[in-house]
């Protein structure tokens, strides 16, 4: 999958390349009109994924909304030859428009951490934000994919579901956490540890999306490593479950991860986009609802259809360790599921 989409943008740039390039058709025009609204489009993940989305060939109509700065985003986009119309919308008595008739909706709205903050120190800001977005989702697009990025992911996704089921609108197959970053990140470790090469390396990474809720599955790992030992593996576990905070330390007070993050975000709405338009066997991780374990959301390997979620597939066998992990992880990730849904319904 990513090697396609690596593949589509390399096309499309090679096609800008070309004097003759505006006058060409692309195969992809024969593909379905999909639109896709960026929610928080001019900050530091909207901006980069903004252009990302850009570059689908999957993507007819691009909306990018923000509570400022959308016009600029949108101007420079638009001038990229591919595909996609794109429009900027700015402030909330614009939001409709912006997503009206969407197919995906993709929120990295919300403010992100600082060095010494844990995701859930953003709840209080984040929360209100998430809520107010997936309200105006249930009046302007009710069938749309939700991809949500707000952190924390554990509360904001079980939010929005409060939110669409209070407005009657939810359907658990239309709503994911993107938790596509983790996977990015422990097949980036991995490969480089195990010395393979990284383009055909694959990890499902299951739980949540903080701390120790982002359980990684090397067991799982293609192709196996032999040459790992056990304490290199638990070195990789850590790493993969602290990704975000070295790269929240590395920026210093700058904000937490955005290209790495609309790279996922762009991978993972391919496959949202992918799924809905018939393409078979779509397999990503995502935190979504799940009968996996007893908490209601839960991250693991997700196949994608045309309504959104065909399969919530299992975890498969875990060894000792793995085992161990998701022990750990069920009460951190239950708490902050029940105080997402807590707070949808204070109101
Ligand atoms: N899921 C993940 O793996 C992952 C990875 C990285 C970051 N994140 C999260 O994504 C979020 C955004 O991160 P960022 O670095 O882009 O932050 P940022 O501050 O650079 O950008 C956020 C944008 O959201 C906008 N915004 C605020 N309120 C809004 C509203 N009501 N409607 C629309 N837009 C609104 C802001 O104007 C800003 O442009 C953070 O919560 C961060 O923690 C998640
Ligand atoms: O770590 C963060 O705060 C941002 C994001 O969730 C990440 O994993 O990079």
């Amino acid at each position: 999958m990513r090697t396609a989409m690596l593949k589509s943008i390399r096309s499309s740039l090679q096609k800008s390349s070309s004097t003759a390039a505006g006058r060409r058709s692309y195969s992809s025009e024969s593909a379905p009109e999909r639109k896709v609204a960026i929610l928080g489009a001019a900050g530091g993940i909207g901006q980069p994924l903004s252009l990302l989305m850009k570059l689908n060939p999957l993507v007819s109509s691009l909306s990018l909304y923000d509570i400022a700065g959308t016009p600029g985003v949108a101007a420079d986009v638009s001038h990229i030859n591919t595909r996609s119309e794109v429009v900027g919308y700015m402030g909330d008595e614009n939001l409709g428009k912006a997503l009206e008739g969407a197919d995906v909706v993709i929120i990295p709205a919300g403010v992100p951490r600082k060095p010494g903050m844990t995701r859930d120190d953003l709840f209080n800001i984040n929360a209100g934000i998430v809520k107010g977005l997936c309200t105006a989702i249930t009046k302007y697009c009710p069938h749309a994919l939700v991809n949500m990025i707000s952190n924390p992911v554990n509360s904001t996704v079980p939010i929005a579901s409060e939110v669409f089921k209070k407005a009657g609108t939810y359907d658990e197959k239309r709503l994911f956490g993107v938790t596509t970053l983790d996977v990015v990140r422990a097949k980036t470790f991995y490969a480089g540890k195990a010395k393979v090469p990284v383009a055909g390396v694959n990890v499902p990474v299951v739980g949540g999306h903080a701390g120790i809720t982002i359980l990684p599955l090397f067991s799982q790992a293609t192709p196996q490593a032999n040459n790992l030992s056990d304490e290199e593996i638990v070195a990789l576990t850590k790493r993969t479950q602290d990704g975000g905070t070295e790269v929240v330390e590395a920026k210093a007070g700058k904000g937490s991860a955005t290209l790495s993050m609309a790279y996922a975000g762009a991978i993972f709405a391919d496959a949202c986009l992918k799924g809905l338009n018939g393409v078979p066997d779509v397999v990503e991780c995502s935190f979504v609802q799940s009968n996996v374990t007893e908490l209601p959301f839960f991250a693991s390997k997700v196949r994608l259809g045309k309504n959104g979620v065909e399969e919530v597939l299992g975890l498969g066998a875990l060894n000792d360790y793995e085992k161990q992990g998701l022990e750990a992880l069920l009460p951190e990730l239950k708490s902050s599921i029940e105080k997402g849904i807590a707070f949808a319904n204070k109101s």
